[in-house]
């Protein structure tokens, strides 16, 4: 029997039970909201669909699952420029968040923004190894440039890496075309305004991340040892430690099986160094 925990079942903790729900990922989904309205409103219109899966609100479940998406606390309004204008609503419920994972032996899926830091912050506060913390964010931030290199009639493969922010690193150089620095830019800038577009136009950004959430926890839990775009703890690899930050990586049953040192061309690098910094500066608030 596989159990798949969520912590924080508003709108993509909400959309990835009913996904995983719906597409047969586990056996058994326990859920947890803060907010007790929430909490039962999704409960109900989960069993509503008549799936055949078991659903819990039992919180001290949750550290018996498979698998955690943390997914609570403040989201992006169109007044909140970044994800990192998050940090600090979002600390206390990152630590909240660990207490809950007190003796949790599965693989952590950090949702909440700023992700990367909160992916740092959840594996530092729960002293687990680092393979198991995996960011989610790289994925969606992958699908959003296919489409834009699809708009400029490029269809290579799409990878983003760095920060899930403002420092995204679009590696351009995988796709195999040549689109120069001003082309890249203006790409780049598309990507960082890209899910402000669907925040104000419908609150949040729903189906997106909740797709990519459920093909990682398929990932995990199928044991696919599949390459994707993660956010992970990282100890040198990128010449970077002390952050948590979006690389390519191999994901199976464990977590982070493995992480790729790919060459970068020298814009992309220098966009990977100044994430690293960006995040490692973020990632500090959970050193003290
Ligand atoms: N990484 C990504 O790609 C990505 C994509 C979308 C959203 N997000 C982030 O995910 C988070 C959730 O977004 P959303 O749109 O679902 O927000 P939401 O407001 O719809 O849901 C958040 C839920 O968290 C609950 N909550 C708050 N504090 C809690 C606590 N201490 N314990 C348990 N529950 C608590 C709230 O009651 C609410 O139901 C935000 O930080 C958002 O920025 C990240
Ligand atoms: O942009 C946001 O605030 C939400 C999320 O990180 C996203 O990329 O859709």
């Amino acid at each position: 029997m596989t159990s798949l925990a969520i912590l924080g079942v508003g709108k993509v903790g909400g959309e990835t039970a009913f996904l995983s729900a719906a597409l047969g990922l586990v056996d058994e989904i326990v859920l947890y909201d803060s907010y007790e309205p929430i909490l039962r409103a999704q409960v109900l219109d989960l069993q509503h669909t008549g799936i055949d899966v078991t659903i819990s609100t039992d919180a001290a479940a949750m550290r018996d699952a498979d698998i955690f998406v943390f997914a609570a606390g403040t989201p992006r309004t169109p007044e909140i420029k970044t994800r990192a204008d998050l940090l600090e609503a979002n600390i206390p419920v990152a630590r909240r968040c660990s207490e809950h994972l007190q003796g949790f032996s599965g693989v952590v899926i950090t949702v909440t923004n700023p992700m990367d830091a909160n992916n740092y912050g959840l594996w530092k506060m729960m002293g687990i190894d680092r393979q198991r913390c995996i960011g989610f964010g790289g994925q969606l931030d992958s699908a959003r440039f296919a489409r834009y290199l699809g708009e400029a009639g490029v269809s290579g493969p799409a990878w983003v890496l760095g920060e899930h922010g403002e420092h995204q690193v679009p590696l351009f150089s995988k796709t195999g075309a040549d689109l120069g620095t001003e082309k890249r830019e203006a790409i780049l800038s598309r990507m960082q305004g890209a899910s402000m577009e669907v925040i104000r136009g419908k609150g949040g950004t729903v189906f997106g991340p909740a797709y990519h959430i459920a093909m990682l926890i398929r990932a995990v839990l199928d044991d696919r040892r599949e390459m994707l775009a993660c956010s992970c703890v990282l100890d040198g690899e990128y010449g970077l430690s002390g952050c948590s930050l979006g690389v390519p990586a191999r994901i199976g049953r464990e977590g982070v099986l493995g992480i790729e040192e790919w060459d970068l061309d020298a814009w992309e690098e220098k966009k990977m160094a100044e994430a690293g910094a960006f995040v490692q500066g973020l990632c500090r608030r959970f050193d003290v």
